[in-house]
């Protein structure tokens, strides 16, 4: 009797297919096969097998061949696959299409084996170091690479910023790309540091346990050294010959970090983000997945890499947003690592100095164990937090006349300062003077940033462009002025107010090439004085010993945000890029411009840290029964026309029909009613028990994928949304 394998084919549909498996061939759950699919064919992984299947045998259709012969995904990744699909409410297909790397989803050979590496090319090995300036990265390169080649990622960790100076070598001939073995790779090792009593207690705690399924919250204050804890903790892992996977947020994984990490443990180190080709992708993928890659270092999608032996999962600044994929599959990776971790039976550590309130809520209830490092490692101090009142004071740019002092101070000291402004650009608002009429874009009703070294007008939702108009477009004025300051404008005014002094802007225009942020990190000398001016981007992970003053511009805009989530966030945002203020040797401080300088959330920072604010919040929460304390499901709608939106929400509603325990509100307007031309507006489903609102999940979606103004309509779910944007 022939078998019939299940497959789960990459296609949003919400049902496994059936096929005949080869004959005489057994196809375990877990590989992949390709299969006839619609006019063409499909890379699906079997997920099943069965004797039967309900479809008409005339019709039923043969593998058309079988991709592996061991599974590449392992028992446990395809059931947390599985899991992840039914709780998330999305098809098991488009689930394995996230999870595997795109190399993967083709059924043909890897593009190329071995490693990219720059050498120097035939002109190259006859050139001389001495026709090329002394002192200058090229020559630095070029040295390097006269000993030998040396791979992307390595050159990454050694020189940050060779890309520029490859780009004029590659230009004059004298070097090319190879491809190498993994074994040529540097394998620098340097010896852990002696641990502070704190770490040592995390570490030996942890390490105490290694055999069992726990999760542990490690809050440690910015600068308390989490990451040696990992590092100690994977010595432990490596030593009996496991794995570990660690994920760091989509900007924490710079080559600073990828370097601490291949410092420690070589080339056993293998980093896993979207900003890897897909040949490095796939590759580091199936390294792992032999069992060679002995640490994955990777972000969000790293969760789903596949690891025979894995002993502990670290999760680094557990409370950062860019964990929760905010499009197609709705996945949150510091959930799924914990389901992981489960099925596994093994530790895992979710780090951070400002943990999200579900984990503080997990380590108050005794689901998670807590480990507090409150000391900055090494010598440094924790930073001074001051509140400055910007009422009725002369704003030079949005710089009050304290933040300039503190400015000059800090400069003349020799030392660096951060400007800390969560707004790219040169202004958020274009103006009229005259009659007040300011520039929107028309397919967000939003005001359009000003770019000013662009030339252009740019909707920082949609980012739709336009050209900057000369004429007020109401009343005819050519008295258009820039209102508010973004870090373009910050840029240009602490150029002109400090002619003399190196300033760095690091936002997403400054870093859109690859390099470009690691070359900007590295402009400053830790010797140099300097002003930083940055983004969120500049708040996290990032160690500049000389930074001894953040000026922190602003927050004022969050503190009158609607999402319940905003105060956590802002409370979050702020105490992080303190952090980044006196990390070595000499003191800290953090000045925090406001005209709410009574703001409660201000006030409650100041008086007792992160953590007092965060007991407040968790307060709050409990009162509006909102997370941590309930559980949310978002079903989002979008259409040309908000009619349709609205149809198909009133339909979705009725349709649903009432379960106890599971409250369903709308439909409501999102937050931003129209975006990108598109109306919109949502139904909020909650309930206090998660397995409630579970249990009456798929019933609802099914009837809602039957609804005629389904079809009218862009819509989609999110469980266990972070925003209700
Ligand atoms: N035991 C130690 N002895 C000396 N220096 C240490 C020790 N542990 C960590 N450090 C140093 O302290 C600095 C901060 O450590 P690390 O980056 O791990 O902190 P963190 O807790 O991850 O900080 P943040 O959350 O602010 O990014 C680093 O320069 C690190 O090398
Ligand atoms: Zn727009």
């Amino acid at each position: 009797m022939p078998e019939i394998l299940r497959v789960a084919v990459p296609v949003p549909l919400p049902q496994l297919f059936d096929y005949r498996a080869p004959r005489g061939v057994r196809v375990a759950p877990g590989c992949r096969v390709l299969v006839p699919f619609g006019p063409g064919r499909q890379v699906a992984v079997v997920v099943g097998s069965a004797a039967h299947s309900e479809v008409d045998p005339a019709k039923l259709k043969s593998v058309s061949a079988v991709l592996d012969t061991t599974p590449l995904l392992g028992e446990e990744l395809l059931a947390t696959l599985q899991w992840a699909a039914r709780y998330y409410q999305h098809p098991l297909g488009a689930v394995l299409e996230t999870a595997l790397p795109v190399g993967l989803r083709q059924a043909k050979p890897l593009p190329f084996e071995g490693y990219r590496a720059l050498a120097l090319s035939a002109d190259g090995r006859a050139t001389s170091a001495d026709t090329l300036r002394r002192g200058t990265r090229i020559r630095t390169l070029f040295e390097r690479l006269a000993a030998g080649p040396l791979t992307y990622a390595a050159l990454d960790v050694a020189l940050p910023g060779w890309r520029d100076s490859a780009a004029a070598l590659r230009q004059r001939g004298l070097i090319e790309t190879v491809a190498v073995a993994a074994s040529a790779e540097v394998a620098p090792c340097t010896a852990a540091p002696a641990l502070n009593p704190a770490q040592a207690e995390a570490v030996s705690r942890i390490a105490a346990q290694l055999q069992r399924f726990q999760p542990w919250l490690l809050q440690g204050v910015t600068g308390s050294g989490k990451t040696e804890v990992y590092l100690g903790l994977i010595e432990h892992v490596v030593a009996a010959g496991r794995q570990a996977l660690v994920l760091v947020p989509e900007i924490g994984l710079t080559p600073q970090t990828l370097r601490r990490f291949r410092d420690r443990f070589g080339n056993g180190v293998h980093a896993l983000h979207s900003g890897l080709a897909e040949g490095e992708r796939s590759r580091a993928w199936l390294a792992a997945a032999r069992g060679e890659a002995q640490v994955i270092l990777g972000t969000r999608s790293a969760v789903f890499a596949p690891l025979p032996r894995l002993g502990l999962i670290a999760v680094d600044e557990e409370h950062d947003a860019s964990y929760k994929q905010q499009d197609g599959f709705r996945y949150h990776a510091r959930d799924l690592a914990v389901v992981r971790a489960r099925a596994l039976g093994i530790p895992v550590v979710l780090g951070s100095a400002t943990p999200s309130l579900e984990s503080l809520a997990n380590a108050a209830s005794g689901r998670y164990e807590k480990l507090l490092l409150p000391l900055r490692a090494g010598s440094a101090q924790p930073p001074q937090l001051r509140v400055v009142d910007a009422r009725r004071t002369r704003l030079s740019h949005g710089l009050g006349p304290e933040l300039l002092t503190a400015l000059r101070a800090t400069l003349a000291r020799g030392e660096q300062a951060l400007i800390f402004r969560n707004r790219r650009g040169y202004a958020p608002v274009l103006l009229c003077h005259d009659c007040g009429w300011h520039a929107d874009c028309e397919r967000c009703a939003k005001p359009m940033t000003l770019h000013r070294q662009r030339g252009r007008l740019v909707c920082h939702h949609c980012e739709a462009e336009r050209r900057v108009p000369v004429h007020c477009e109401e009343c005819n004025s050519t008295n258009l002025m820039p209102q508010g300051q973004g870090t373009e404008r910050l840029e240009e005014a602490l150029g002109e107010l400090f002619p003399d002094t190196a300033l760095v802007r690091i936002d997403r225009e400054t870093t859109r090439r690859r390099g470009a942020l690691e070359a900007l990190l590295d402009r400053l000398g830790p010797n140099q004085p300097g002003i930083y001016i940055g983004t969120q981007m500049l708040a996290k992970g990032h160690d500049l010993p000389n930074l001894t003053l953040v000026a922190i511009l602003g927050v004022d805009e969050g503190l009158h945000s609607i999402d319940f989530r905003a105060s956590e966030r802002l409370g979050q945002l702020i105490v992080q890029v303190a952090g980044r203020a006196g990390r070595a040797h000499k003191p800290g401080t953090v000045l925090l411009q406001t005209h709410h300088p009574d703001h409660p959330l201000l006030a409650r920072l100041l008086r007792g840290g992160y953590a007092a604010l965060a007991e407040e919040l968790l307060a709050e929460r409990r009162a509006a029964e909102l997370p941590p304390y309930a559980h949310l499901a978002l079903l989002r709608a979008e259409a040309k026309e908000m009619a349709a939106v609205e149809e198909f929400l009133h339909a979705c509603a009725a349709a649903a029909g009432a379960v106890e325990g599971v409250d369903l509100s709308g439909p409501i307007p999102a937050p931003m009613p129209l975006r990108a031309g598109l109306a919109r507006a949502q139904l909020l489903l909650s309930a206090l028990d998660r397995t409630r609102l579970q249990a009456a999940l798929p019933g609802w979606l099914e009837s809602w994928r039957q609804l005629p103004s389904a079809r009218r309509v862009r819509w989609s779910l999110d469980v266990d949304p972070i925003d209700l944007y």
